[in-house]
């Protein structure tokens, strides 16, 4: 087993199961205990910081856009890590200023997600991160921001992916997730 291969397996134990949560039906896949364990956070922050070091090399790297709310909570340190700036995508009514804005369906309601424009110059190169894709709508949303600002999408990173969701179908742009369930 590699290196990777085996910090992949120690970080999908600490996720935890939660049933009928947020609602009915509902198995949700808690990733906050990973960054509740000082350890196993650096070694996600180095898989994330690694994979997009060897991988961008001649396409810099300038912005991480971190999805709420747990986008937000470790994009920050893998942006950090690469020398790049970070920049939150965040529900409506959060931020100040000029915001482009994406209303999309989540589960049983509709969710608005706002970025502030002046956040990413034209032309920028972004990497989108968040802790799961399940469905793919927080993520297309996401990806939608950054379009209407005429920034790039590199890449989307992802801690987990629930691949019986399929929300790799709504995403054009290649895909990174550390694990899969
Ligand atoms: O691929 P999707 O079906 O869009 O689901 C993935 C999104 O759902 C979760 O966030 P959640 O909506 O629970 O919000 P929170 O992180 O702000 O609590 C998760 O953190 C992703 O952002
Ligand atoms: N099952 C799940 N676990 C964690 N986050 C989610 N977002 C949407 N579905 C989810």
């Amino acid at each position: 087993m590699s290196a990777s291969e085996f910090y992949a397996k120690e970080i999908k134990s600490a996720f935890k199961q939660f049933t009928d949560f947020p609602i009915e039906g509902e198995q949700f896949e808690d990733f906050l205990p990973i960054i509740g364990n000082p350890k196993l956070f650096q070694k996600l922050i180095n898989a994330f910081a690694t994979h997009l070091q060897e991988k961008f090399v001649t396409r810099k790297i300038d912005f991480i856009a971190g999805v709420e709310a747990r986008g937000l909570l470790f994009g920050p340190s893998v942006a950090l890590a690469l020398g790049v700036g970070f920049v939150p995508i965040r529900r409506a009514g959060k931020l100040p200023g000029e915001c482009a804005t994406v209303t999309f369906t989540k589960l049983d309601h509709e969710e608005t997600f706002e970025m502030q424009v002046e956040a990413i110059p034209f032309d920028s190169n972004v990497v989108i991160m968040d802790d799961v894709l399940a469905t793919g709508g927080s993520a297309m949303a996401a990806g939608n921001l950054i379009k209407q600002v005429g920034a790039h999408i590199l890449e989307y990173d992802f801690v987990l992916t629930l691949d019986s969701l399929h929300g790799e179908e709504k995403l054009a742009t290649p895909i990174f997730s550390l694990l899969h369930s």
